[in-house]
């Protein structure tokens, strides 16, 4: 990158949502305040990276049906969680699927364009008072540079008690046609299969969606790739400080079932969410932090 490339940060609005675009260059990411939710992510002129419902709903208090939403301080049902993550919780049956953060407001901390590097945007999310999660707080840098986009999600425990959470950065990425990709990484993997009453399986070769996926994966490799031969390219998925990865692709019956996601979105998308969760979930020290890397970028072949 050159000091000429243009790199440019600018706070504007989508829908109802006041967001951020990131800007280095032909490559662009938006980003919501509301859950510190990266809307979209790639190249003028190319099929994005991340992928973003046709039917997304920017609206307050909606989580956003597409991007990376972060889920925080726990992933999935709260009852499904280890004991540990719903402890003190009252009502750990009803609460809000995939924690609270994704709906709630983050405070903007920090916005810059670095000339000659990168875009940075870092969002806070204040610990609560009182209440199961007191003490908790979190935080998202996110940067956009020639290398591709970087997420890290903070956690950490300001209370006097250890504290275990669940967490993801649940990226939904943009493909020519699931039934056409394969996911490089995972061979040899153990994982819960939550179709098949949460047994436990070994991934044997590569993953292939030939119909409904929703699968807790313990990663041995912090690098899977998107093998995406309808569009030509690979999406590399890299993590940091996270042992676990959720691989969702919802097939036809369940995206009926969806919120903000046309009948036939499946085809066009799949999450892999870099996690902390089941045996991998993170147990935070009175005063320890911990953070959660992604980094996401596309390989062309051409
Ligand atoms: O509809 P949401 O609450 O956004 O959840 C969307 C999906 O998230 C994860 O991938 C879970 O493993 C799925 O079971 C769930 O359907």
């Amino acid at each position: 990158m050159t000091q000429e490339t243009r790199i440019d940060i600018t706070r504007t609005r989508r829908g109802e949502l006041d967001c951020w675009r990131l800007r280095v260059g032909d490559t662009e990411a938006w980003v919501a305040e509301q859950g510190a939710q990266v809307l979209g992510f790639g190249r003028d002129g190319r099929q994005p990276v991340v992928w973003l419902s046709d039917a997304a709903v920017l609206e307050p208090g909606k989580s956003v049906r597409g991007g990376i939403p972060v889920c925080w301080p726990w992933f999935g049902e709260l009852a499904r969680n280890p004991a540990a993550v719903h402890a003190g919780v009252p009502d750990a049956a009803h609460a809000p699927a995939h924690g609270h953060a994704r709906t709630r407001a983050w405070q903007v901390q920090d916005a810059q364009a670095l000339a000659g590097e990168a875009a940075v945007l870092t969002l806070a999310l204040a610990a609560d008072d009182d209440g199961p999660w007191q003490g908790l707080s979190a935080r998202l840098d996110v940067r956009l540079d020639a290398a591709g986009l970087r997420v890290a999600l903070h956690s950490r425990n300001g209370s006097g008690q250890p504290r275990t959470i669940s967490q993801a950065l649940h990226t939904y990425l943009q493909v020519g046609d699931v039934r056409d990709v394969r996911v490089l990484g995972l061979e040899d993997a153990r994982y819960l299969d939550t179709l098949a009453g949460w047994v436990e399986k070994r991934q044997e070769g590569p993953l292939h969606f030939d119909g409904e996926v929703d699968r807790i994966y313990y990663t041995g490799s912090p690098c899977l790739v998107v093998d995406d031969t309808g569009l030509g390219r690979r999406l590399v998925v890299e993590s940091e400080g996270s042992g676990s990865a959720v691989l969702w692709n919802p097939h036809i019956d369940k995206a009926r079932r969806l919120s903000q996601f046309s009948p036939d979105a499946w085809q066009q998308m799949l999450c892999i969410e870099t996690a902390r969760v089941m045996d991998d979930a993170l147990v935070l020290a009175p005063g320890a932090a911990h953070e959660m890397v992604l980094r996401l970028w596309e390989d062309v072949r051409l």
